[in-house]
């Protein structure tokens, strides 16, 4: 499975920072004491992964927020996931919510980006979620369900990728799920994979919560038994809150 530790720790800087704010950050990231058993990865804006690569503590890894569906060439504003590689960027961020909804990417798009990032060496952060309709509706799991297939068609393993069930409701919101309810999906996630992959990738695939997580929640959602980490946005551009974040899943 990708990366050593038990936990997975992810912080989506989404496009927020400036090169001072930035440098602030890494310099509070750079003095945390993190637990061993836990990966940590920050996604910066793409425009600052090279100044958070040279002066963040190799404990920690980066991430890009999204990359394109193939081989770089005449796609004005992306970045391929070869670029990605180049600068030493390990992880990227695919199906977030935000680019679900608001840029308008489908699953089957999103499950091939996530399959070029593999076939080039990049790990993925795959992201899984419902909208507060489908949950009213009781549709919650039908839609985790299409958007796992959607990358259980396209991707070559599931060796170094992490999920992240981040409800779209819990995004920003400040309204987090409650341990049942994320304990309730993520158990869900890990049977589909049973049934639909293998025993061995559900048991050791890391699935992650993220949706309004914060360092005052974070202890109650850790304590769920398929809860393996987070994906933080807001709270992951406070230094000192997110290492409590990082330290609460060990
Ligand atoms: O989008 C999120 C979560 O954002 P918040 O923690 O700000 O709800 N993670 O990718």
């Amino acid at each position: 499975m990708a990366g050593t530790g038990k936990f997975f720790v992810g912080g989506n800087w989404k496009c927020n920072g400036t090169k001072d704010s930035i440098s602030t950050l890494v310099s509070d990231l750079n003095s945390a004491n993190i637990e061993s058993d836990v990966d940590v990865v920050v996604s910066p804006p793409y425009l600052y992964i090279d100044q958070v690569k040279s002066s963040l503590t190799d404990r920690i890894e980066i991430s890009a927020q999204n990359c394109w569906v193939g081989k770089g060439g005449a796609y004005t504003g992306e970045i391929s996931a070869e670029q990605l590689k180049d600068i030493g960027c390990k992880w990227v961020i695919l199906g977030h919510s935000e680019r679900r909804h608001v840029i308008g990417e489908n699953d089957e798009f999103i499950g091939k980006k996530a399959a070029y990032a593999l076939n080039q060496d990049i790990k993925v952060i795959a992201c899984i979620g419902e909208l507060l309709e489908e949950r009213e509706s009781g549709k919650t799991f039908d839609v985790c369900f299409k958007q796992l297939k959607a990358f259980a068609d396209s991707v070559p393993s599931w060796e170094n990728i992490v999920i992240a069930y981040e409800p779209v409701w819990a995004i920003g919101t400040g309204k987090v799920a409650t341990p049942e309810q994320a304990q309730e999906v993520h158990s869900a996630v890990r049977d589909w994979l049973k049934k639909n992959v293998s025993a061995e990738v559900a048991s050791s695939i890391r699935i992650i919560y993220g949706g309004s997580v914060n360092g005052s929640n974070c202890d109650e959602l850790a304590k769920q038994e398929d809860i393996d980490g987070f994906l933080v946005g807001g709270a992951s551009l406070k230094g000192p809150e997110f290492a409590k974040i990082v330290n609460s899943v060990t």
